[in-house]
């Protein structure tokens, strides 16, 4: 993880057609914090994530991360900035199914940091989320919480700047749950920036703090 930046919104909204999701957003959020992005269903918690995440546009105002204006970055940089910079947690968990759990872990790095290092800390990142030895295993033969918990290691080992949850909890039991909140927490510790759109309460509550989307 490298230079420390700010996310900034600054009065962004996002509309489809006549319907107002948000408007004129503005927070910001500081290297170490843990942000919980809460509302009701259909609020547009998920599409403020890939607003930031440059997977769809906003309607107007800026993302800025340090001096970088996100919202006029074009389609080279944009893809430079989610391979580089982000780490996605969905609550799909968004795994090759066929393939294995180091293999998946591999495919979300940039490059390679030499076959044993990356070994080592594939072992270890699986370890941490309670997978230890589970590298050559299949993800279709994985259970649903042990599927997010090796999309969690791929965010370990990529060890990304900023971290997008979406609803990263929400099919699991509540052991599950803490070590996604444990590893998030960790992630921020480490000087990283997270977000997390949840219905959870007690997630939302483990969180730094909340913004909330309440629709116009
Ligand atoms: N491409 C699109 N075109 C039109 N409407 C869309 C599009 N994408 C999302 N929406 C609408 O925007 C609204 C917000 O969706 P979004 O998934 O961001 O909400 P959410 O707060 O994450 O909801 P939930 O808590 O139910 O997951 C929804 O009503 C959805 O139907």
């Amino acid at each position: 993880m490298t230079s420390p930046a700010s996310l900034t919104l600054h009065d962004l909204s996002k509309r489809y057609g006549e319907r107002v999701l948000w408007h004129q957003l503005s927070a910001e959020v500081v290297p170490g914090e843990l942000v919980a992005v809460t509302g009701p269903s259909g609020s547009g918690k998920s599409t403020l994530l890939n607003a930031i995440g440059l997977l769809e546009p906003a309607s107007s105002g800026r993302i800025t991360v340090g001096e970088d204006d996100l919202t006029r970055f074009g389609p080279g940089r944009a893809r430079r900035f989610r391979r580089d910079v982000l780490g996605y947690l969905f609550q799909n968990f968004a795994l090759v199914g066929s393939a294995s759990a180091a293999a998946n872990i591999r495919l979300g790095l940039v490059r390679s940091p030499g076959r044993k290092v990356l070994a080592a800390r594939t072992a270890a990142a699986l370890d941490r989320v309670g997978l230890g030895g589970r590298e050559r295993t299949p993800v279709y033969q994985l259970s649903g919480g042990e599927q997010q918990r090796v999309a969690l290691a791929r965010l370990i080992v990529k060890d990304p700047r900023i971290i997008l949850a979406d609803e990263p909890t929400a099919s699991l039991d509540a052991g599950n749950e803490r070590i996604v909140l444990d590893v998030l927490r960790e992630r921020a510790a480490a000087g990283g920036i997270v977000l997390i759109a949840t219905h959870s309460t007690a997630l939302a509550a483990a969180c730094d703090r909340t913004l909330v989307l309440t629709p116009p």
